[in-house]
């Protein structure tokens, strides 16, 4: 992603260092913050919500570094970079931490920001979750050149896809039975974005929308993104993009391939994180059966 917001020489005088007057007298530090995201949407949009407010950045690190002192920039760098990973939509960000007046035991030259300064650039790396599903036309084929397709989309990794499914359509007007599947990875890309890409897969197999949970070549829903377990799940309701997918907990066609795909997962469901394993126990499976075998990847 080549969009950035940046963040300039964010000064702060405060103390931190390896020697013992450092923790006790202030001194200046800089902070220059590059984030890469996808700035598009809030470009066509004017809405502060599809983007990261650089004043809720600008504060987060100076908090960090109005905190007890540490020994090291490399430590505040760090914290930094993690504050800004934070936000759903950074993809990667560059921090960099001067010290101008760092005791360095030489001198260093008195003009622009000179001295001691680390950068560190780190990657947002969350985990992802995308259901399949397809009763039109050549389920198998489209299903694998959708996972194909997913495969090919920069900033996502796929780690397992499960087996396909044949599930008894839920909802809807009467339909062909469908084929469902569950592919899991890493991604550093905006749930935004990502699911933007999902859309031009599906819309690239022939997906159109007239009714609502009606037939269709290929759907494919972004069910969670982020680790629940580990509470960096991101759980929001953006009218475009509700996480997690907000019926994904009662869909056996989705919860019998995910925990195929990973039987450690858990999804949030309300105030609780779940297993997966354990949401399949009690929706109703009675529709759902192992499909065709397949080797997508
Ligand atoms: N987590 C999500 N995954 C996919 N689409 C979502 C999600 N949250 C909100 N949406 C929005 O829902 C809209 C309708 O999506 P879609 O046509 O795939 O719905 P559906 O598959 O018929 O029904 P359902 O949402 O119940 O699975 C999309 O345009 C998208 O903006
Ligand atoms: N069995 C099955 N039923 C559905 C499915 C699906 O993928 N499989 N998708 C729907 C809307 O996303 C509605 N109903």
């Amino acid at each position: 992603m080549t969009d950035r917001i940046t963040l300039t020489q964010l000064a702060v005088t405060t103390p931190h260092g390896v020697l013992a007057h450092e923790k006790r007298e202030p001194q200046r530090f800089f902070v220059d913050i590059a984030i890469e995201c996808d700035l598009s949407m809030a470009g066509a949009s004017d809405d502060l919500g599809q983007t990261i407010s650089y004043a809720d950045v600008a504060q987060d690190a100076e908090r960090i570094l109005l905190q007890p002192p540490v020994d090291l920039i490399e430590s505040l760098a760090e914290q930094i970079a993690a504050s800004v990973l934070a936000h759903p939509a950074a993809e990667a960000v560059e921090v960099t931490v001067h010290k101008p007046d760092a005791p360095a035991g030489v001198d260093f030259s008195s003009i622009g920001l000179t001295g001691p300064a680390v950068t560190v650039r780190r990657e947002q790396h969350r985990p992802v979750v995308i259901a399949l599903g397809a009763n039109l036309g050549d389920r198998v084929a489209t299903l694998a050149s959708a996972v194909r397709a997913l495969g090919r989309i920069d900033g996502l990794e796929l780690i397992e896809v499960s087996g396909l499914f044949e599930t008894d359509p839920v909802g809807g007007p009467q339909q062909p039975d469908y084929l469902n599947a569950v592919a899991v990875g890493n991604s550093r890309l905006s749930p935004w974005t990502l699911l933007d890409r999902l859309h031009e897969i599906e819309a690239g197999r022939g997906r159109t929308r007239e009714i609502r949970w009606g037939a269709r070549t290929l759907d494919l829903d972004l069910i969670q993104v982020g680790d629940p377990a580990a509470d960096t799940d991101l759980h929001f309701d953006s009218g475009k993009l509700t996480l997690p997918h907000p019926r994904a907990h009662e869909r056996a066609f989705v919860l019998a391939p995910w925990a195929a795909a990973d039987p450690q997962a858990r999804l949030r469901v309300g105030r609780k994180v779940v297993p997966v394993a354990e949401l399949l126990r009690v929706a109703d499976s009675s529709g759902i059966h192992i499909g065709p075998q397949w080797r997508p990847w």
